[in-house]
């Protein structure tokens, strides 16, 4: 634990990343008023760059318990990379990254069990079914009955539940981001980083993780996606908006990714209707130990679908 006693108590009232860019002058949120709870997500100071190629400087993001964020930018201006280092993947030039109140590099797998991060082009292992991917991570989290039952009803609602003792590799391209989504959700982490998830899903795919978007902040996870699109129905608390190296919170209201949607905390757009569905997974939850899923858990998840380079 790096955050000391100090910082906490500036944090809890108010002085985090979050109240540092309203006294930058941006758009104020409904909730600006000092919180008892410290954010899920509270990144600060953040500086990363490829080689002498600055990519962006002095980024700080705070997501509360709940809240829906929406990372927007312009193509090339650092958003993968930025969710890359707040999921652990990459480590930042400077700055801090603390997730549920303790610092995080990337190395604590207590940590990483809480982050879920779908990266833009989910990558899978070769030898592994889409079955055996869902059934590795649950087993890996020693899931209970509930969710392994949860995660079934996700591969039935996306549709790809009769297809799942084939090989990723055979996929579509958005039947591969279904899989890396019913992976990250699954198993409920506080932590959900998305990398322009809608962007080979169907439009019926996209309303479905709309409405999943939403049960998981309703559950308490905080959301933090990449999009040049409103996720439907999905009105998010918070906006960033990257470019020119620098992140500044927008109001949610004016973005024009939101589409002027109906405002912070409005993301309403009625219950997951997933149905029943069939009982579960194949196999019981299992007892192989989570340190062998490369990643961690909810970060196998990451890990599994991760970077689109090593795997399948
Ligand atoms: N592995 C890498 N090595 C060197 N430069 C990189 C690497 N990955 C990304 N970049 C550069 O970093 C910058 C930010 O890229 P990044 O992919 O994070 O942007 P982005 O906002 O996610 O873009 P898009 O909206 O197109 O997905 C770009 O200029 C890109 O060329």
């Amino acid at each position: 634990m790096v955050v000391d006693a100090g910082d906490k108590a500036a944090k809890a009232e108010g002085v985090g990343a979050r109240s540092e860019a309203l006294e930058h002058g941006d758009a104020p949120r409904a909730d600006d008023a000092p919180r008892d709870e410290l954010p899920v997500l509270d990144a600060y100071g953040l500086s990363f760059g490829y080689g002498s190629e600055r990519v962006w400087d002095q980024v700080d993001v705070a997501l509360y318990a709940g809240e829906i964020g929406y990372l927007t930018g312009p193509n090339g201006a650092g958003k993968t990379t930025l969710l890359k280092c707040l999921a652990g993947w990459m480590s930042p030039r400077s700055g801090q990254i603390d997730v549920l109140g303790e610092r995080f590099t990337g190395r604590s797998r207590a940590i990483r069990r809480q982050i879920a991060f779908v990266a833009d082009v989910p990558a899978f292992y070769e030898d592994l079914t889409a079955r055996e991917h869902i059934d590795f991570v649950l087993r890996a989290n020693r899931a209970e009955r509930e969710v392994v039952d949860r995660a079934e009803r996700m591969l039935e609602a996306f549709g790809i539940a009769e297809f799942c003792n084939a090989y990723p590799s055979a996929f579509s391209r958005g039947m591969r981001q279904k899989l890396a989504l019913v992976i990250a959700l699954m198993m409920k982490p506080k932590l959900v980083l998305m990398d322009e998830p809608t962007g080979p899903l169907d439009p019926d795919a996209r309303v479905l993780l709309g409405k999943l978007v939403q049960e998981a902040a309703r559950d308490g996870a905080a959301v933090l996606l990449s999009c040049h699109h409103e996720l439907p129905g999905v009105a998010p608390d918070v906006v960033y908006d990257l470019r020119d190296g620098r992140l500044r919170e927008v109001d949610a209201h004016d973005s024009v990714v939101a589409g002027g949607a109906s405002g912070p905390g409005a993301h309403d757009a009625g219950p997951v209707e997933l149905g029943a569905g069939p009982d579960g997974c194949d196999g019981e939850p299992g007892t192989r130990d989570a340190g062998s899923c490369p990643g961690g858990v909810a970060g196998p998840c990451a890990t599994a679908v991760g970077d689109g380079g090593s795997h399948a």
